[in-house]
């Protein structure tokens, strides 16, 4: 799978050792965030990451900042990503199976490497189940692209 990945000044260690266990699994990288560890707007990466998945640059999309969680506030405002920030493996593979989730956040400030890894993991080897969970899914939709829900009016 191509996965891209980006985070911010307090992820690019922990972003390095992502990629190499991603690329140890057989998964080509785009990286989409800095190597160096100045100063940087996490929106920037959020938004670049959400933006190829969502146009299939990439099937999937990896972000870390120092909680996980302003880096996947910024994807999720991309039409059709739906991220989530884990900091444990069974969040993560429940987004997947339930949520369909297509891009993983997670905090370089939160997790360990070898934990960051169990979840990558965990995301990775789960399969969206469809069915019931799929209107839900779009239901989600619904709300992005309407900003109304028909079941509740
Ligand atoms: O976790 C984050 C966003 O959710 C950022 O990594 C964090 O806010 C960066 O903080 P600072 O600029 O103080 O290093």
């Amino acid at each position: 799978m191509k996965i891209a990945i980006g985070n911010d000044h307090t992820a690019v260690e922990l972003k390095t050792i992502i990629s190499e266990h991603l690329r140890s699994l057989g998964h080509e990288v785009l990286n989409l965030g800095p190597d160096s560890t100045e100063r940087f707007d996490y929106p920037i990466a959020g938004y670049e990451v959400g933006k190829a998945v969502a146009a299939g640059t990439a099937d999937l999309g990896i972000l870390i900042c120092g909680t996980g969680v302003g880096i996947s506030l910024a994807a999720n405002k991309i039409h059709g990503i739906r991220a989530v920030v884990c900091s444990e493996p069974y969040t993560a593979r429940l987004s997947r199976q339930h949520n369909n989730t297509n891009v993983l956040a997670f905090g370089a400030r939160v997790v360990g490497s070898e934990l960051a890894k169990m979840i990558v993991d965990e995301w990775l080897n789960a399969e969206f189940e469809g069915g019931r969970h799929q209107g839900r899914i779009d239901m989600i939709a619904e709300i992005d692209q309407t900003q109304e829900l028909v079941a509740c009016k």
